[in-house]
């Protein structure tokens, strides 16, 4: 997918994954030298030309927290505006199937049961994400 828009402006493609255990649900802290430093997100990343979704979530996960994931239900994509660019987050349920976490570019991480997720300062990509997830678990 392109990663500029018909106005030059920078529009991402990130798939990113709501890895569930036991009743909780794993945040990540972005570093201070990212860009939306020390936000929590949702590990994942920019999906390759050519790679699939949940491809990228796989390789995501190795590099950057050393485990091996399975894929599950897709929630709604959503897009947001920043300043500087736009982005389009694709959510996945996931589990963890092999390895414990290492973090490699992520400053803390954090298992949080769903309904305490919005106590972390996320990034502002994420609320509908959060929000749509929260909904379902509420059932
Ligand atoms: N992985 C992930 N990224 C998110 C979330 N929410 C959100 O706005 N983003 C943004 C942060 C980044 O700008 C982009 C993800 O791309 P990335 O992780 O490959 O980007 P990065 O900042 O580490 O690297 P770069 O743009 O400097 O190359 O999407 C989320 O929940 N998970």
């Amino acid at each position: 997918m392109k990663d500029t828009n018909q106005n030059g402006r920078k529009h991402v493609h990130v798939a990113c994954a709501i890895i569930e255990r036991e009743g909780l649900v794993l945040s990540a802290r972005r570093s201070a030298s990212m860009n939306l430093p020390l936000r929590w997100e949702f590990p994942g990343g920019k999906i390759e030309p050519g790679e699939g979704r949940e491809e990228c979530l796989k390789r995501e996960l190795v590099e950057e927290m050393g485990v091996e994931i399975a894929v599950g239900c897709p929630l709604t994509p959503t897009t947001h505006r920043y300043p500087s660019f736009d982005v389009t987050l694709y959510p996945y349920v996931c589990s963890i199937v092999s390895g414990e976490i290492t973090l490699h570019e992520h400053s803390a991480m954090t298992w949080l049961p769903p309904e305490r997720m919005l106590e972390l300062e996320w990034a502002d990509a994420d609320l509908p994400i959060i929000l749509e997830y929260q909904r379902r678990k509420q059932g």
